[in-house]
């Protein structure tokens, strides 16, 4: 019988069967990052134990560090946490990519870009979107930090065999269509418990057709959509991705790597647990309107209305969500003014996706009161986009250019949207006071974050993409 992708990762893995537990992994790369390793660091050294395999383990700066001055960290716990880091990897021997570095970025964008991030292996990080290395055929999931301090200790964690989904997404996406707006058209769909106790793995045409960094993006908010890890099996784009990165394997063992990242992909005859499916013909450039990544409906959409027919449970839902985005049931989508517009996250700040904002700001100005801000996700994403010219693109039309971190994903650094105010965000999540105490964020694309940069509110990014150099950039 043939195997999924998932199966064959397992049992490579498998340090030790549970009879009646979970089972024990090996792990072969653990990314770690300011916020969730302190304390698992505070662990190994009171109970005086080292670091089992530090070249395993690879440490970034992210999720504090402030995109304006780096230099200049006002806050007390941030400023604690970053000096930790640093500390902790000196007495370790772990590598860090600290604010010096030119190998520093958003931990899930900097992994894959220096060739750590390999098809096959076990992937773990104190962190939720740990997913978004699957999209180069890896088990990559998030682990809470007493799990960080197991696998800093033994390279090994517990962990029950997860069930198997099929996400096929059929056809092909139109015009203007994103991948962001496939997976929130997904999450909107079957909703943000749909993967809950799943491994979910992208199939289908759509997926084929997609470059590495739209996989990235797919496999990034397959967490939102409750999935334990979203994966794909890896392919010409994936071998082609990897090879000659940083840490890449070397060119002489190359080729023997890729034999065994073929043999990965899931078997045609492989059994999933269960299978979704969406046609990508379908999806329509999305926004999102509440409170969780699943309210998220076309741009030409509403609000939902309060129908007879739904639950009094959905009816507080919504009306709970609407109230806190300052929106009433019903009410259209475009046209809604923003007050900011972040283009940033692990979900869409590598290149291609400030490419294809670029491609609608160009020759254009930020609408007049509209606070807009790219920041890269890595520093060798900005090194490569200054390299094109997109950040005087960016910069002429009224953007402010950041150097590379978390910053405006979440409220932990100095980038915060101010209460009651609404912003247009190429992130992940919006919940209540992610961006701030109470930030209203509207999940979206960056060439619909760009569009609504230029208008000052919601935009159907397709009317503003006529011209060629938009078109070719979106498709
Ligand atoms: C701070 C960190 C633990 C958190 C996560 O786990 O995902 C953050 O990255 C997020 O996106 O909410
Ligand atoms: S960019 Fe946002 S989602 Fe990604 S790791 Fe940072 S805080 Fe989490």
């Amino acid at each position: 019988m043939g195997k999924t992708i998932v199966e064959k990762i397992w049992e490579h893995h498998l340090v030790s069967r549970g009879d009646n537990g979970p089972d024990l992994l090996y792990i072969d790369l653990h990314l770690l990052h300011e916020v969730t390793s302190p304390q698992a660091f505070d662990g190994l050294r009171g109970k005086n134990r080292y670091v089992r395999r530090p070249e395993l383990c690879f440490a970034v700066m992210d999720h504090n560090v402030p995109t304006e001055n780096r230099r200049v960290i006002h806050d007390h716990i941030a400023k604690k946490q970053l000096e930790a880091l640093e500390k902790n990897c000196l007495q370790f021997g772990i590598r860090l990519a600290g604010l010096d570095s030119e190998d520093q970025g958003i931990v899930h964008v900097t992994g894959p870009e220096l060739g750590l991030t390999w098809p096959g292996k076990t992937i773990v990080c104190g962190d939720s979107h740990t997913s978004t290395h699957g999209a180069f055929g890896a088990l990559a999931f998030g682990i809470g930090t007493s799990e960080v301090e197991h696998v800093l200790a033994s390279q090994t964690l517990y962990q029950t065999r997860p069930k198997v989904m099929n996400v096929h997404i059929r056809g092909k996406k139109s015009f203007g269509v994103t991948a962001k707006d496939i997976i929130l058209h997904f999450i909107a769909r079957y909703g943000t418990d749909a993967g809950t106790g799943y491994v979910m793995e992208f199939t289908g045409e759509a997926i084929r057709e997609m470059s590495m960094e739209e996989r990235m993006t797919i496999c990034n908010m397959s967490i939102e959509a409750g999935a334990k890890a979203g994966l794909i099996s890896p392919d010409d784009k994936t071998i082609n991705y990897i090879k000659g990165r940083k840490y890449a394997p070397a060119d002489k063992e190359f080729d023997g790597f890729v034999q065994k990242w073929r043999a990965l992909a899931s078997d045609q005859n492989a059994t999933y647990d269960k299978t979704l499916e969406i046609s990508a013909d379908e999806v329509a450039p999305m926004v999102t309107w509440g409170t969780n990544p699943g309210m998220a409906v076309p741009i030409t959409g509403c609000v939902p209305t309060i129908e007879n027919s739904i639950s009094a449970n959905q009816k507080s839902e919504i009306m709970a969500a609407a109230t806190y985005m300052g929106l009433s049931p019903g009410e259209r989508l475009e046209g809604v003014n923003v007050q900011h517009v972040f283009i940033g996250s692990c979900t869409n700040a590598r290149l291609s996706d400030l490419q294809e904002a670029a491609a609608i700001v160009k020759d254009r100005k930020v609408f007049s009161g509209v606070r807009a801000l790219v920041v890269p996700g890595s520093q060798d994403v900005k090194k490569q986009a200054e390299k094109e010219g997109l950040h005087q693109i960016f910069i002429d039309a009224g953007f402010e250019w950041r150097e590379s971190g978390c910053s405006m994903c979440l409220g932990m650094n100095p980038d915060i949207v101010p209460e009651g105010e609404r912003c247009a965000s190429t992130s992940n999540r919006n919940f209540e006071g992610r961006q701030g105490k109470g930030a209203r964020t509207h999940l979206m694309s960056p060439v619909m974050a760009a569009a609504a940069a230029i208008m000052g509110k919601l935009t159907d990014a397709r009317t503003m993409a006529s011209e060629e150099e938009a078109l070719h950039a979106i498709n």
